[in-house]
C-alpha cells in the first residue's frame, strides 16, 4: 500500500521547498488574473529564512537555554500517573528524547507512529525541547538520594499570590520555536508520549517578539514596553558556566553540566501601570523605556552611575528602582539567565488582561541566583506594586543526551 502524506519519512524541511514555490507560482497567477502584486519580488523575504533554523537536540547541554528567545513557546508540567514509577519514568524519558530529537530535526514523530501533521510545510523553525525534575519527582520513583539539595522548595515570599495548582510537578517541559504551529506540534507529541504514564498537571503558552519583526537585532520587550534582558549573562562571559551551570564535579553528579530553572507566572497590572506617566514608568524601572539606557545617560549598554544626584537632590537612579536593586553588584554577586516568555491569557468581564511574564531563569544553584535578588525584591521593588507572582515552579535540568542515549538517563539508570 502506498504510504500517505503523513506516513511518509519525509522531511518538513523538505516540504519547505515545494511550499515556497508553490506560494510564488500562487503570486504570479493573482498577477496575471488581474490583482496588483502585494510587493516587487526582489523584496520578498525568503519563505525558508526563519523555518531552516535548527537547534541541535542531542548536545552537552539541553537545547533551550542559551537559545536565542523563541517566538512562541509553551510550557507544560506532568504528574507520573498513580502507579507510575522508576521504570515508567525511564521508558518516557527515553520517548520524549526520542521525539525531541525527531521534530528539532524537522522530522515527523512519533518515529514509526502517526504524525498529527501540524507542522507539514515547516521546517523546524528553531524548535527546542527542554526537560528538567521536580521535586516531588523523586520520592514517587524511589530517588529521593539522588534528589538535590538546590531543589528544596523555595522561600515563601510575602508578596507570593500562588496557584498550588498551577505550580511544581514531577516533570516539567519547555517547548520554544520561531512559528506557533511547530511549537504546538511538538506540544502535542509530548502530551501523547506522556501516555497512561504521566497526567499534565498545568499548561502554560508564551510569545516573544518574531525573529526579522524589528529593522535590527534587538533585545526583546514585555507586555510593560520596557526593553528586557539587557543585563543577561552572556555565553561569552567568564563566569558565565559558574553563574549557570552545574560544574562537572558538582553533586549530585548527574546533574553535572545541567542547571536549575526557577519559574514564575507573575501577571502585569497592566492598567495601573499604563495609567504612569512614562518618566514614572522609568523611575519605577531606573532605565529609559524607548532604548533601555539607565536613566544616568548613554545607551542600553552604558553602565550605570548609581551614586549620580540629580538637581532635585534625589538619586537619578532611584533606591527602589528595578533596575538597581537587581544587580549583582548589590546582591552578593547573585547573577541568573534570564530567559522569559510573555503572555496573555484573555480578557475578565471587567475588561481586565491576563497578562504578563512567564518568567524563567537560569543558574547553578538558586540560592546563589534567583532568592536572594527575589527576597530582596519582595522587600521593596517599585515594580511589585505593578506585578504579582501567581504560580512558581523549580526544575533541575540535566545535561544533555548524547546520541542514542535520553535526557535523566544517569539519574534513571545511574
Ligand atoms: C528574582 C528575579 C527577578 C524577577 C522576579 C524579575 C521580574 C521582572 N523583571 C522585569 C523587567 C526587567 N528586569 C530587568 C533587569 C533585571 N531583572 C532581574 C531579576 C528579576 N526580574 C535581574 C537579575 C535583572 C538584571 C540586573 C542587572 O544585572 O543589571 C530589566 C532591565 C533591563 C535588563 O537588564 O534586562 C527590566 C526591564 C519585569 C517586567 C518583571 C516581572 C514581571
Ligand atoms: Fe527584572
Amino acid at each position: 500500500m502506498a504510504d500517505t502524506p503523513l506516513q511518509r519519512p519525509v522531511t518538513r524541511r523538505r516540504l519547505l521547498g515545494t511550499a515556497g514555490a508553490t506560494g510564488l507560482a500562487l503570486g504570479v497567477t493573482g498577477a496575471a488574473a488581474g490583482y496588483t502584486a502585494a510587493a516587487p519580488s526582489e523584496t520578498v523575504t525568503p519563505l525558508a529564512e526563519v523555518g531552516s533554523r535548527r537547534e541541535m537536540f542531542h548536545v552537552k547541554h539541553q537545547p533551550g537555554i542559551t537559545t536565542p528567545l523563541h517566538a512562541r513557546g509553551h510550557l507544560i508540567a506532568f504528574d507520573l500517573a498513580p502507579g507510575a514509577g522508576r521504570k515508567e519514568a525511564a521508558a518516557l524519558l527515553r520517548r520524549w528524547s526520542q521525539t525531541a530529537a525527531r521534530l528539532m530535526a524537522g522530522e515527523p514523530a512519533p518515529a514509526g507512529g502517526h504524525d498529527t501533521g501540524i507542522a507539514l510545510d515547516a521546517g523546524p523553525s528553531a524548535l527546542t525541547v527542554t526537560f528538567g525534575f521536580g521535586h516531588s519527582f523523586f520520592a514517587r520513583t524511589g530517588l529521593e538520594k539522588q534528589r538535590p539539595a538546590a531543589l528544596d522548595p523555595l522561600p515563601e515570599f510575602s508578596s507570593d499570590r500562588l496557584d498550588a495548582r498551577r505550580s511544581n510537578g514531577d516533570l516539567w517541559v519547555q517547548i520554544g520555536a520561531d512559528d506557533a504551529l511547530v511549537a504546538f506540534h511538538a506540544l502535542r507529541a509530548v502530551q501523547k508520549d506522556a501516555g497512561q504514564a504521566a497526567r499534565v498537571r498545568w499548561q502554560m503558552d508564551g510569545f516573544n517578539r518574531s525573529p526579522g519583526a524589528t529593522e535590527k537585532p534587538m533585545t526583546t520587550r514585555n507586555l510593560m514596553g520596557q526593553i528586557d534582558g539587557t543585563n543577561n549573562p552572556a555565553p561569552s562571559d567568564e563566569d558565565f558556566a559558574t553563574r549557570v551551570r552545574v560544574p562537572a564535579d558538582g553533586d549530585p553528579a548527574w546533574m553535572a553540566g545541567g542547571s536549575y530553572v526557577v519559574f514564575r507566572r507573575i501577571r502585569m497590572l497592566l492598567d495601573d501601570w499604563e495609567k504612569l506617566s512614562v518618566t514614572g514608568q522609568e523611575a519605577v524601572m531606573g532605565r529609559r523605556k524607548a532604548d533601555g539606557a539607565p536613566l544616568t545617560g548613554g545607551t542600553e549598554t552604558t553602565e550605570p552611575d548609581l551614586e549620580r544626584v540629580g538637581k532635585d537632590g534625589e538619586l537619578v537612579i532611584p533606591l527602589n528602582a528595578h533596575a538597581r536593586i537587581t544587580r549583582p553588584d548589590q546582591n552578593g554577586g547573585a547573577a541568573m539567565l534570564r530567559r522569559p516568555f510573555s503572555y496573555h491569557d484573555g480578557i475578565d468581564d471587567e475588561g481586565v488582561p491576563d497578562a504578563g511574564l512567564l518568567f524563567l531563569c537560569w543558574q547553578a544553584d538558586p540560592l546563589r541566583g534567583f532568592v536572594p535578588v527575589q527576597r530582596k525584591l519582595d522587600r521593596g521593588d517599585a515594580l511589585s506594586a505593578f506585578i504579582r507572582h501567581e504560580a512558581s515552579g523549580l526544575y533541575a535540568v540535566p545535561g544533555g543526551a548524547p546520541k542514542g542515549g535520553y535526557v535523566g538517563q544517569e539519574l534513571l539508570e545511574g
